[in-house]
């Protein structure tokens, strides 16, 4: 295969992952240096200690600063759409997208109330994905094409990346992924979605059975897992993520959906999420057991299952704040606050 001005093939892309840097030690130093001073308790901060800590190993500078927040939203359509797998029809994903738009939907809000930017990418709406049951939802062109447009479209914009997405029927192909990745039956994988009753579950599980079935013996490259099951909104969250890390840029993943991109990355390289954090745990049955397998803990659970970048949008409040934390706290000597006791 050839590269095209817009795409890369599979090897491609699989050396940009050999070239991702590891934490930066000496950021994270200066960070823990910096807040061993600060007018607090030793450690009284908890996780915002970390998240402080994080954005600073990953953005590869101390002190840490979040002056660009972005919410990206990678919205496909899917041809398993039409195996009856979701409460709402595939129509949906379009209209969503205009709501966007418009500023109407949930991710909105959370951006509006954590000042996050919000860019949300459409993916050939018009043309959905292969049905998985019983075809390649993407050759390798389009996939890897896809992949490098999702690492395009997060260049130069940001020093903080939340990934969410928007496409009907993609707790189905989230839920394919996860099983060709990390095993297990479909049923342990499939969830409700957006709502779906018990006779839609079970169709969700069939179409799951069968895609397995269809794909078998091709599904142990992490990449040919995306290619033939993945839509194209997760193989940009792909790119997004891997670009991110690139660019030292830190992440944050939504829920059960942009996890199984993430997974992708992980099957690839254990390490290759080492910039990510998990917003929250979905309420999408098996995004617990997503987490487990990539050995990640989320930061809350809220009970939500939303998708669109929505837990991910609510988690940057909390990163910003823990980054406002660091940099602006008073430290002892500052602020003339005696420290720790000597007995
Ligand atoms: C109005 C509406 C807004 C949404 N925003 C995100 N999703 C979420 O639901 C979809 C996945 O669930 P399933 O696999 O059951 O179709 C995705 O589009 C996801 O982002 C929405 C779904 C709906 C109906
Ligand atoms: O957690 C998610 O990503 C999710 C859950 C339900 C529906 N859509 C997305």
């Amino acid at each position: 295969m050839t590269t095209s001005a817009t795409g890369m093939p599979f090897d491609d892309i699989l050396s940009l992952i050999d070239q991702m840097a590891g934490p930066d030690e000496d950021a994270r130093a200066t960070v823990r240096a910096r807040d061993a001073v600060l007018t607090k308790p030793a450690g009284s901060l908890g996780r915002l200690e970390d998240l402080a800590e994080w954005v600073a190993v990953w953005q590869r500078q101390a002190p840490p600063k979040v002056l660009r927040p972005l919410v990206a939203v990678f919205a496909g359509n899917h041809g398993v759409a039409n195996q009856g797998v979701s409460a709402y029809p595939a129509s949906v994903t379009q209209q969503m997208v205009e709501n966007f738009a418009a500023g109407g939907a949930a991710v909105n809000q959370l951006c509006i109330t954590n000042d996050l930017g919000l860019k949300v990418f459409d993916l050939a709406l018009d043309f959905p994905t292969g049905d998985i049951t019983r075809e390649d939802a993407m050759d390798e062109m389009s996939c890897a094409r896809t992949i490098a447009f999702g690492m395009e479209a997060i260049a130069g914009g940001t020093d903080l990346l939340c990934i969410g997405e928007m496409g009907i029927a993609n707790t189905t192909i989230a839920a394919a992924i996860y099983a060709a990745l990390f095993g297990g039956d479909a049923a342990d994988w499939c969830g409700r979605g957006t709502g779906v009753d018990d006779e839609g579950l079970k169709r969700k599980v069939d179409a799951v059975e069968k895609a397995l079935a269809f794909h078998d013996g091709n599904l142990d490259k992490p990449l040919e897992v995306l290619r033939r099951l993945g839509g194209r909104e997760i193989a940009a969250m792909v790119g997004a993520i891997l670009a991110a890390r690139l660019q030292n840029i830190p992440v944050i993943v939504d829920g059960f959906v942009a996890s199984s991109a993430a997974a992708v990355l992980y099957a690839l390289d254990k390490a290759a999420l080492d910039h990510c954090i998990f917003a929250h745990v979905s309420a999408e049955s098996a995004h617990s057991r997503a987490l487990d397998a990539m050995g990640v803990k989320a930061l809350f659970d809220f009970g939500m299952r939303l998708g669109e970048g929505s837990g991910a949008a609510l988690a940057a409040g909390i990163v910003k704040a823990a980054v406002q934390i660091h940099e602006g706290m008073a430290t002892f000597e500052q602020a003339s606050v005696d420290g720790p006791a000597e007995n």
